[in-house]
């Protein structure tokens, strides 16, 4: 209600301007224009922030026409420009783009962009910006995105301008021309053309440099929120669970967000700059076309000039629709397909040494093979798709060349218009049916605009679905004293919701080194997971020894790319430690051969052994010290004597520490004070049993 008054307001006062300054009520229209300005700026508060921005630059365009029609009244522009948009125009020109402006807010599409696009213009990082002339300035990143948005807008309304303008000057010096008058000719082209196009060149430059600078620090800045909002709570672990929503996430990461940011702002922008373009071209064509008749008839239509034109995009702009629809589904099939052709490679080159070894090589080629088909028969249906849309656009293009000469000729001969007026219509003629066939020139832009916007959409609501599960999971980790790790009423479930164990009443004690043992798949892995607080399928509590640190080993250790020095310290920073303390983990953990080569920069997956690897995830352990250690069968690589000495080192370098080892070896209970046993029934509900004591597996 309030906005719909705000926005009725806004159209009257603007209206109201319009007509007052239509006669001679001078006096009056700047200041209901500054009011109506003043409106908007209040009204605009209620769209997003990002059509504010537009709302706001147009408003104040519209002052700066008035001011610029109040000094051609003035006497302070001269020349004869009859057809610049007069006040009445400029006036409701802003109201409809206003009112556009306003119901854009309410289409679902835009809706999408503006609620992506403002997280970054409501930024309130701080942030620092180099401006020439000034230096460093510090400010919040939103608002340095707003201003550059802000100048963005304000330099594509001024090129719209000096193309009106030059669009007399090329009517003035085609007359000058036509009457072979040397001296106006000479004066058009010096005077007039050389500083606007200087002007013109400038501000060109001045676009580049911003535009660039804007869509760089706006991906930079999405790509930290969807990181954060990815790895977040665990989000990126418990969406793969899920298995449903966002395929690819790295593609949404690294290239949606690039094509996102670049096409939002192309998009918007470019559409502003055609809009103004058509109002101002729209009215020239109007002016000139004044008396023009219909052919063979005596009939006056006013704007005959416009009315073809529009009539000439309108059809065109159908046609491409029609043949062009279809791209909207290729395009999004064709960058589904190309991404899981890039994972599948990416996958290879990760198991490498593993397909080498089964001799998978031909079925991993089969496997490529397929995947690239697709991306081929997709691209072929792309590809025919576009022949069908570009025999019709060249041919459309190649049109648009001599129509408005064959419009106007007429008129010419019989003397209606001048040679300079003729190439003004034909200057018209072709800005105006641009604009109106924008759509025509972005539409495969478009189709790939809504496949990335759908595909940003798709992921953040994985995300979300992923964080909720982890937000709405019976599953509870609490912090409690004591000192004990309990479990209480613990059933832990698979994804689909099946039972898989149930847990009561165990505690592991401090100090205490346990081994839980049981047949594969009974969920011994799964219960490291849920006391890791990393599992949300269930319900219960885990009820962990308050302000302790744990650490769990799992079969096959992580490691990153980078350096061995990285590799040791993961996921504390590699300065939190010294070489020599890292290389004395490394000599600990039975790894000496490599305790010098800390600064090697290799796939350290590839190159290590799984023993080793095994070896550098304890040497983790040895220096991240943790009060609870889990080991997922961590030392099922090792050969015995070796996991024994890495045992015993456990034992003798954290003392303070609390084992709890998976394990199938009957070795292993050496080690280990105390056996809990999986036991499976026959519903294949497992049930953690307490052996009391550790005895050697049968
Ligand atoms: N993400 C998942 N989605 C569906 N089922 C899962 C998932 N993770 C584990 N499971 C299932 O849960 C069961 C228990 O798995 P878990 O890895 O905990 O067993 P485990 O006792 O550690 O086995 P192993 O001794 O072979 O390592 C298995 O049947 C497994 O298939």
């Amino acid at each position: 209600m309030i906005k719909a008054s705000l926005v009725l307001a806004f159209v009257g006062l603007s209206v109201l301007a319009a007509s007052l300054s239509g006669a001679v009520a001078v006096p009056f229209y700047l200041p209901l224009s500054t009011l109506a300005l003043a409106g908007v700026m209040y009204a605009g508060r209620l769209v997003p922030k990002f059509l504010r921005i537009f709302l706001v630059m147009l408003s104040a365009t519209h002052l700066v026409l008035v001011a610029l029609i109040l000094g051609a009244r003035a006497g302070l522009i001269t020349g004869d420009y009859t057809g610049y948009v007069p006040p009445p125009s400029a006036a409701l020109g802003a109201t409809v783009f206003g009112a556009i402006i306003f119901g854009l807010a309410y289409v679902p599409v835009v809706r999408t962009v503006c609620r992506i696009t403002d997280r970054y213009l409501e930024s309130q990082a701080d942030s620092l910006i180099r401006i020439p002339f000034i230096g460093l300035v510090q400010a919040r990143e939103g608002t340095i995105g707003t201003w550059i948005i802000a100048i963005l807008i304000a330099i594509n309304l001024a090129q719209v301008a000096l193309n009106v303008r030059l669009s007399f000057f090329s009517r003035d010096m085609f007359n000058a021309l036509e009457a072979k008058d040397a001296a106006a000719f000479w004066y058009q082209l010096f005077v007039i053309f050389t500083p606007l196009a200087a002007v013109f060149v400038a501000i060109a430059l001045t676009e580049v440099l911003l535009q660039n600078v804007l869509t760089i620090r706006w991906r930079a800045y999405l790509n930290t929120y969807y990181v954060g909002e990815w790895l977040g709570n665990g989000a990126h672990y418990r969406m793969q669970l899920l298995g449903r929503g966002a395929d690819n996430p790295d593609q949404r990461i690294s290239e949606d967000l690039r094509k996102f940011v670049e096409s939002t702002y192309s998009l918007s922008i470019g559409l502003m700059n055609q809009a103004a373009t058509l109002v101002s071209f729209v009215a020239i064509l109007w002016t000139i076309s004044a008396g023009f008749t219909f052919p063979g008839t005596n009939v006056e239509v006013p704007g005959l000039l416009v009315w073809v034109c529009a009539g000439y995009a309108i059809l065109g702009t159908w046609v491409t629709h029609l043949i062009g629809r279809p791209l909207i589904g290729l395009n999004f099939e064709q960058e589904r397909v190309e991404a899981n052709y890039r994972f599948s490679l990416a996958r290879l080159r990760e198991y490498t040494e593993q397909v080498a070894l089964l001799s998978g090589e031909s079925a991993e080629q089969e496997g490529i093979a397929r995947r690239f088909g697709q991306i081929v028969d997709n691209y072929m249906r792309i590809v025919i798709r576009l022949i069908k849309l570009n025999t019709f656009t060249s041919a459309y293009f190649q049109a648009n060349v001599v129509v408005p000469y064959i419009l106007t000729a007429p008129y010419y001969f019989v003397g209606k218009i001048s040679l300079g007026q003729m190439q003004q219509v034909v200057g018209a003629f072709s800005r105006v049916e641009s604009a109106l066939t924008y759509f025509i020139t972005i539409y495969t832009t478009l189709a790939d605009y809504k496949a990335v916007l759908d595909r940003l959409t798709t992921f953040e609501g994985a995300i979300a679905s992923a964080q909720r599960v982890g937000g709405e999971s019976k599953l509870s980790i609490t912090q409690a004293s004591g000192g004990e790790l309990r479990l209480k009423d613990l059933d832990v479930r698979l994804p689909d919701g099946s039972a898989l164990l149930r847990a009561d009443g165990l505690a592991f004690r401090p100090g205490e080194r346990t081994l839980m043992t049981g047949p594969s798949g009974s969920g011994k892995s799964t219960l490291f997971r849920a006391i890791a607080g990393i599992w949300p399928f269930g319900e219960g509590q885990v009820l962990v020894p308050e302000g302790q640190t744990m650490m769990l080993l799992p079969q096959r250790p992580y490691i990153p790319i980078g350096s061995l020095r990285d590799a040791v310290t993961y996921p504390s920073r590699s300065d939190t430690y010294t070489d020599a303390e890292i290389a004395e983990a490394l000599r600990t953990a039975k790894l000496p051969q490599i305790a010098d080569r800390l600064d090697e920069e290799r796939a350290w997956s590839q190159t290590l052994s799984l023993g080793e690897q095994q070896r550098l995830a304890v040497a983790r352990a040895l220096l991240a010290k943790p009060d609870w250690l889990f080991l997922d069968e961590a030392t099922a690589a090792l050969d015995e004597p070796t996991e024994a000495e890495v045992y015993r080192v456990i034992q003798e370098k954290l003392p303070q520490t609390t084992v709890v080892s998976i394990g199938h070896r009957s070795t292993l209970a050496a080690y280990h004070d105390r056996r809990i046993d999986m036991k499976r029934n026959e519903n294949g509900l497992s049930t953690p049993v307490d052996l009391r004591q550790a005895e050697p597996a049968e």
